[in-house]
């Protein structure tokens, strides 16, 4: 079965701009990682916003487990990224007045998880990610590389079939981008996750087991 494809997908910012990705159509292999690659100002983190049902196609569909999203309706479309997706961006953006507990678990509110289930799953994700020892810390008080992996844990914290992650090694030294890296491929054969990574890292295209260049 198909987790995540596009199909004769464009996308305008303005209605008489130009359009971008130029009616894709791409099946992404689930238990996969994926490096999606290309020029800047291709569409690389604009065609991770429309994989993650933030921004709508002009043109074409998204479809999730068979299913065609683009056009579902907001709560819909709501439901299904906090049920079935999950979101890794540059710089890890994580709330500096929340300790990194809190900031993993924020995800599952939005899916009705209850708080207990949540801070035990989080405490595993953070141990197995090894960043557990700064689970009260606040973002500020830990390294940029401890920061990309609590930021791996938010998005694998709902259990997502699909991870999008927008240059998800773009500050960290070569240690911190490979143990990313790590994550990423063991989270993708475990579960046969689907993972979308925009890039222009040629470390992580080289990890990578599929490219789509746009
Ligand atoms: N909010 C916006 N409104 C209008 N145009 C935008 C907006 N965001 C991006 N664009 C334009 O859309 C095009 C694609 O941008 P995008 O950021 O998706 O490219 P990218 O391939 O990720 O680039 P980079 O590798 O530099 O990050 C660019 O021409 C950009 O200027």
């Amino acid at each position: 079965m198909s987790v995540l494809s596009v199909k004769d997908l464009g996308f305008r910012y303005t209605k008489d701009g130009e359009e971008l990705f130029g009616g894709l159509s791409y099946e992404f292999t689930p238990g996969k990682v994926t490096a999606l690659t290309g020029p800047s100002g291709r569409g690389k983190s604009t065609l991770l916003y429309v994989l993650g049902l933030m921004l709508t196609p002009s043109r074409g569909e998204v479809i999730l487990h068979d299913q065609p999203q683009s056009m579902a309706a907001d709560a819909i479309r709501s439901k299904v990224r906090a049920h079935q997706l999950g979101f890794v961006f540059q710089d890890s953006s994580l709330d500096p007045s929340r300790t990194i507990i809190d900031s993993v678990i924020e995800p599952t509110i939005y899916a009705g998880v209850d708080r207990q289930v949540a801070l035990d799953r989080a405490a595993l994700l953070l141990e197995q990610l090894g960043v557990a020892a700064r689970s009260d810390h606040k973002p500020g008080q830990i390294s940029g590389g401890q920061a990309q992996r609590v930021a791996v844990a938010r998005a694998l914290i709902n259990d997502p079939s699909v991870i999008l992650a927008d240059e998800p090694t773009g500050n960290l030294d070569p240690a911190n981008a490979a143990s990313v890296l790590d994550i990423f491929c063991e989270a993708a054969a475990a579960k046969q996750r689907t993972i979308v990574i925009a890039t222009h890292d040629p470390y992580v295209i080289s990890r990578a087991d599929e490219v789509l260049e746009l």
